[in-house]
C-alpha cells in the first residue's frame, strides 16, 4: 500500500483555527494539484475529526478526470474512507452520498446499531480495532489493501496524520504552506497525537516550488 499525505498548513503548521472549521489556506492552483492526486488514487482517507468539521465530500472537482477514470476502466471518483473508530460519522455526511464506495474503518468499541444505521446509509464497514480502541491502521490499510486498494491519498486531519507517521506507514508528504498565520495553542497542527520526544519521523525534501501565494514541499520518507 502507498500511502500519499496532503495537507495545507499556515506558516506556524496548523490546518485550522481553534474553531476547527475549515480555513481557506491554499489557493484554485493548489485546490487543483489537489484534484489530481485525488484522480491519481484509488482511495482517498480522511478521519472523523475531519469529516465532523468540514463535511468534506472527497470526490473530484474535475469531470474531465472523472470520464479519464473511467475509461481507464476505474470508479469515476476515487474510494471514500474514514477512520472513526466509536463510528461517529452522521449518516447524512456527504461521504455518504452515492458518488462513490464509502469505506469506514472502526474499532470493536463501535456501537453494533450504529453500524447497522451507517450500512443503511451506504457505508461499508470495515472492523480494525487496536487495544487502545481506536482503529489499528496498519491492519485496517492491509484490509483496504484486500479489497484491491493500492494507493491512498491521506488528506487530514492531524490526529489521523500523526498516527501514519507513528506507525511508519507513510511514503509520501506534499505540504502547501500557506503565507497566514492562524495561531492558537488548540488549533490543530500537520502531526497532532502524543508527539515524539525521541525518534522523529525523518523525511527528505525532493522538492520546493511556489503555488498561489505559497509554496509546496514535496518530501518522501
Ligand atoms: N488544511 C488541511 O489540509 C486540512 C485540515 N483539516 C482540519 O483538521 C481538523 C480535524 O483534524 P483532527 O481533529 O485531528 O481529526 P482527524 O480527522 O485526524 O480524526 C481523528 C479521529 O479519528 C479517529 N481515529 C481512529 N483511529 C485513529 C488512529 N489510529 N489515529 C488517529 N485517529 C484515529 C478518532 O476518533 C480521532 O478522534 C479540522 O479542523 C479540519 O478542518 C483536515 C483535513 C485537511
Ligand atoms: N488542500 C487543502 N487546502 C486547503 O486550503 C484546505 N482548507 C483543505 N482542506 C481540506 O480539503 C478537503 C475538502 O474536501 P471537499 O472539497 O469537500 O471534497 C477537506 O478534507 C478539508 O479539510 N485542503
Amino acid at each position: 500500500m502507498y500511502v500519499h499525505v496532503n495537507a495545507a498548513v499556515s506558516v506556524d503548521g496548523k490546518l485550522s483555527s481553534r474553531r476547527r472549521e475549515q480555513v481557506r489556506i491554499s489557493g484554485a492552483d493548489d485546490f487543483d494539484r489537489v484534484d489530481r492526486i485525488r484522480a491519481a488514487a484509488d482511495a482517498v482517507l480522511v478521519g472523523v475529526g475531519t469529516v465532523l468539521a468540514d463535511d468534506p465530500h472527497l470526490t473530484l472537482d474535475e469531470e474531465d478526470r472523472r470520464v479519464q477514470r473511467l475509461r481507464d476502466g476505474r470508479s469515476g471518483n476515487p474510494t471514500r474512507v474514514v477512520v472513526d473508530s466509536r463510528a461517529r460519522t452522521p449518516t447524512d455526511a456527504r461521504v455518504l452520498d452515492d458518488e462513490a464506495t464509502t469505506y469506514l474503518l472502526v474499532s470493536d468499541e463501535a456501537d453494533r446499531d450504529r453500524l447497522a444505521d451507517l450500512r443503511d446509509a451506504g457505508a461499508e464497514v470495515i472492523v480494525a480495532g487496536g487495544d487502545d480502541g481506536r482503529v489499528d491502521l496498519r491492519t485496517a490499510l492491509d484490509a483496504l489493501e484486500r479489497e484491491g486498494i493500492e494507493r491512498v491519498m491521506v488528506e487530514g486531519g492531524g490526529e489521523v496524520i500523526a498516527s501514519l507517521f507513528d506507525e511508519d506507514l507513510v511514503d509520501e508528504l506534499t505540504l502547501y504552506v500557506g503565507s497566514l498565520v492562524i495561531g492558537g495553542r488548540d488549533a490543530p497542527t500537520l502531526a497532532d497525537g502524543e508527539g515524539f520526544v525521541e525518534d522523529f519521523p525523518r523525511l527528505d525534501l525532493v522538492d520546493v516550488a511556489r503555488v498561489d501565494d505559497g509554496v509546496l514541499l514535496s518530501y518522501e520518507t
